[in-house]
């Protein structure tokens, strides 16, 4: 039986989704979790793109040891360049290289004939394949590009040096049983396609990534790419969790299998989800809320007699935990650190303090603490430790249906001066986020503000995110509270911090770049 690999594309691809911005520690988080995830493949950033994206594939590929991590770079030589000064210590250095190959692309963006792009794609790959042990060329557009075409250059890079041919639906236009054919008339086409393994890669523009995914699996691929929840480009990737458990499920029909662990689906799938701020829609396959919940009284009474009446997965497998209320008010430091632990929740032995008093804190305010509230709270702390110049101290909002909002806001500066201001709006947060600008000392325009709910309950925690421009710089940043002014102040404030982090990093001289 065949085993697929996983190529995950959720820091390059996934991070391509509108209003999403992951800094450094928070890629890193997300690269160690994919390593328990076991997925085969780190596709961790585009490395020419920016220093900031230089540095952070240079730092995944020195710390993740179980899995492959890759970069991608343009048919250009100094994107290779860059690629491999940030890959080449990595436990397995890959490149991923494209070039479009589709009319459209060729005449209008590229500017380049047939032959242009033959030539370009040919002396890439050969420069890279000279640095980097291996080599995966795509044919972006693939499938929108005349077959003998496409035949002809694979065929070409295949003797350049590439070892994996992606054929990515870069637009999600192409239908499985299409695209199961291109497939195979490249297998019956490229005299050399024995030598090299088939990657998918699909979009979701038309809702069939997975589809066309799974198609290309029965057509000879052995490698997947897609992103956690599906994010991505538009209407984004196909959802790895999606595919590894359709595989899993319906192995009797496609007698194929991943190395995923399954069970740290879940888990996955809410960092990615928190640290992105693309929240889950409750209806979602495999990770949404609803996924394993049973409403109507039919479907009930049928669960109650026998659960495979209605439920084809078992929310087990994917890491969904039935009772995850687990600590309280009550809890003590071991308890905690060992539920920390059992989260894959990598805290240091000095940042456990902190974390204890946060947790405690919230627990004596807070009926239940859930894993949810663990994982939000660590990562919280854990990750804007370093990013504090503005601290909130405390604010105070006077608001009544028939009066005007007013917000007092008291911060503590990056000299621990204490900064105070009073504002008004015509909403609280409006209020609030007038008083805030006062405090930060530039214009900011607030571009975007999501409220959601961390778990469920009256108590819930409220998590905030906002995306905003400060200092000519767009940025996004998350709040975490129970009360959602609270959670709306931590939000802003960690976007501004976020900002002055940045500018202060790429002033220093010693920024990990080239
Ligand atoms: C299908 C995909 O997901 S592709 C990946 C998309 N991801 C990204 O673009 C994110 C990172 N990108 C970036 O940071 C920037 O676009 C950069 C640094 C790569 C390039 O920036 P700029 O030099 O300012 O160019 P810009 O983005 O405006 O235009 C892209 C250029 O690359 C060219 N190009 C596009 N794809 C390729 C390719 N695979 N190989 C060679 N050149 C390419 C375009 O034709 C255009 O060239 P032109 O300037 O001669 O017209
Ligand atoms: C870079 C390539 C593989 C891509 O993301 C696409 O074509 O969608
Ligand atoms: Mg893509």
């Amino acid at each position: 039986m065949p085993t697929i690999k996983i190529f995950d594309t959720t820091l390059r691809d996934g991070e391509q989704s509108a209003g999403v911005n992951l800094n450094f520690s928070e890629k890193l988080e997300i690269a160690r979790q994919l390593e328990r995830l076991n997925v085969d493949i780190i596709e961790a950033g585009f490395p020419a793109a920016s220093k900031g994206d230089f540095a952070s594939v240079q730092k995944i590929a020195q710390s993740i040891r179980n899995c492959s991590v890759t970069g991608l770079a343009r048919a250009v030589i100094s994107d290779i360049d860059a690629a491999w000064e940030s890959l080449k210590d990595g436990a397995e250095p890959r490149i991923h290289t494209f070039l479009a190959t589709s009319p459209i692309h060729r005449q209008y963006k590229l500017k380049k004939t047939k032959e242009e792009v033959v030539e370009t794609a040919v002396e890439t790959v050969k420069y890279a394949a000279a640095k980097f042990p291996i080599v995966q060329w795509s044919a972006e557009d693939a499938t929108r590009t005349e077959l003998p075409f496409l035949a002809e250059i694979i065929e070409k890079v295949i003797k350049a040096g590439a070892r994996i041919i992606n054929i990515p639906d870069t637009v999600g236009y192409t239908t499985p049983k299409e695209y199961g054919e291109i497939f195979q008339y490249l297998k019956n086409h490229v005299p050399s396609i024995d030598k090299v393994s088939l990657s998918a890669h699909c979009h979701d523009d038309l809702g069939m990534a997975i589809a066309n995914s799974l198609s290309a699996i029965e057509n000879g691929a052995t490698q997947i790419e897609g992103t956690i929840n599906g994010i991505g480009e538009r209407a984004g990737n196909a959802a790895l969790e999606e595919l590894a458990v359709a595989l899993y499920i319906r192995n009797d029909h496609y007698q194929a299998s991943t190395r995923l662990n399954l069970e740290e689906i879940s888990r996955t799938s809410s960092l990615v989800s928190k640290l992105t701020g693309m929240v889950v829609p409750a209806n979602k396959a495999i990770v949404g809320r609803n996924a394993f919940a049973h409403e109507s009284g039919i479907h009930q009474d049928g669960v109650l007699k026998e659960k495979t009446t209605y439920e084809i997965i078992s929310p087990d497998l994917v890491g969904f935990q039935s009772n995850s209320m687990v600590l309280g008010k009550h809890s003590g430091r071991h308890a905690f650190k060992n539920r920390l632990m059992e989260l894959g929740l990598e805290v240091s032995d000095e940042d456990v303090k902190p974390l204890f008093t946060v947790f405690k804190d919230l627990a004596d305010r807070k009926k239940e603490m859930t894993d949810d509230d663990l994982a939000a709270i660590v990562l919280e702390e854990k990750l804007s430790k370093e990013q504090r110049f503005y601290e909130l101290i405390g604010i105070q909002i006077q608001y009544g249906t028939n009066s005007v909002p007013t917000a007092t806001v008291t911060l503590s500066g990056s000299n621990n001066e204490v900064i105070q201001e009073a504002g008004t709006g015509a909403g609280s947060i409006e209020a609030l986020y007038n008083t805030l600008e006062k405090c930060v000392n530039e214009t900011v325009n607030l571009l975007d503000y999501r409220i959601q709910s961390v778990g469920a309950g009256r108590d819930a925690l409220a998590q905030v995110f906002v995306k905003l421009k400060y200092d000519g710089v767009e940025t996004s940043g998350r709040g975490l509270a129970q009360d959602v002014l609270e959670a709306s102040s931590r939000a802003y404030l960690n976007a501004v911090n976020r900002v002055i982090y940045m500018n202060k990093k790429t002033a220093a001289p010693a920024v990990e770049a080239r």
